[in-house]
């Protein structure tokens, strides 16, 4: 039976929550197999998650250091922003309107080519470098926990398209925004993740995910040291179908919300990485 959504209440309005599964990170890491196969179970039905990360302090305090700096940088003077506007080039760099933002930075450019950060960012180098070194990590592990789980016994084909020294696409990005005076102003941005899988860590209402199993949106809560975890079109390609890449949105409860922030690792293949079937998923 599909589970079902509970209720919450913001400004004067009912709002359904997505019921989303929580993963604990420890548990993964201790290689647990009842974990794995909540894992499994989560992935392949709702595609999102949270992953419990109570115990990863300095993570912890590196996203919220991460608000702070996302918050000083799209807080100036839109001129400067748009200095890091690079055309042509979906996966780096501002791109923003009116009431939002986002700023993607690559984590080749930092580890691989050294290349200088956004001056808002600067101070925070340390920070940045911590953050997409953990994330690609943890990413990692999922990976790899679900691996094993769809394919028991056999080489660690999901890895295999992911090697940690290969040149990819995953990247930081951040966010600001929506926050509109009309809730009804917001466009649709409905949409699936491209890459393999996606972080997302928000103190705020804004995500609504397409439950799968009566199309229903539901909005999801953002939980004090979780991430908030989905799975992207590449996992789906990859195992044939079995991995759920769910339709998202990113849209305001109510009318006149405060402003948003969001930090986000989005982890993606190595670059070439064809979107076939890997193996026929066993069970
Ligand atoms: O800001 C959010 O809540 C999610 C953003 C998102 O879905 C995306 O960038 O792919
Ligand atoms: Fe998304």
């Amino acid at each position: 039976m599909a589970p079902s959504c509970s209720k919450a209440v913001v400004g004067d309005t009912v709002i359904d929550v997505a019921p989303l599964e929580v993963i604990s990170l420890q548990r993964l890491l201790e290689n647990d197999e009842n974990e794995r196969g909540r894992l499994e179970h989560a992935a392949t039905s709702l595609g999102f998650f949270y992953v419990d990360l109570r115990g990863s302090q300095q993570y912890l305090n590196d996203v919220g250091q991460l608000y702070t700096t996302t918050e000083r940088y799209f807080t100036q003077p839109h001129e400067y922003l748009t200095r890091d506007f690079h055309e042509n080039d979906e996966f780096r760099g501002y791109k923003g309107g009116k009431n939002w933002g986002s700023l993607e930075i690559p984590r080749d450019d930092i580890f691989d080519q050294n290349k200088p950060l956004p001056p808002a960012f600067q101070l925070d180098s340390a920070t940045v470098k911590r953050f997409i070194g953990s994330s690609h990590e943890m990413a990692h592990t999922i990976l790899g926990q679900l691996s094993k789980s769809l394919w028991p016994g056999s080489e660690a084909w999901l890895e295999e398209k992911h090697r940690i020294g290969e040149k990819s696409k995953s990247s930081l990005k951040v966010y600001r925004g929506p926050a509109l005076a009309r809730r009804v102003d917001v466009g649709d941005n409905t949409h699936t993740d491209g890459g393999s899988l996606t972080l997302l860590y928000t103190n705020k209402w804004g995500t609504q995910v397409e439950l799968p199993w009566n199309k229903e949106w539901a909005w999801i809560e953002a939980k004090p040291e979780h991430a908030i975890v989905n799975v992207g079109d590449t996992l789906q390609a990859l195992s044939g179908g079995k991995l759920y890449s769910c339709r998202h949105r990113v849209s305001q409860p109510v009318d006149g919300f405060e402003e948003r922030w969001a930090v986000t690792y989005f982890f993606r293949p190595e670059d070439g990485t064809q979107l076939a079937p890997l193996r026929i998923v066993s069970h």
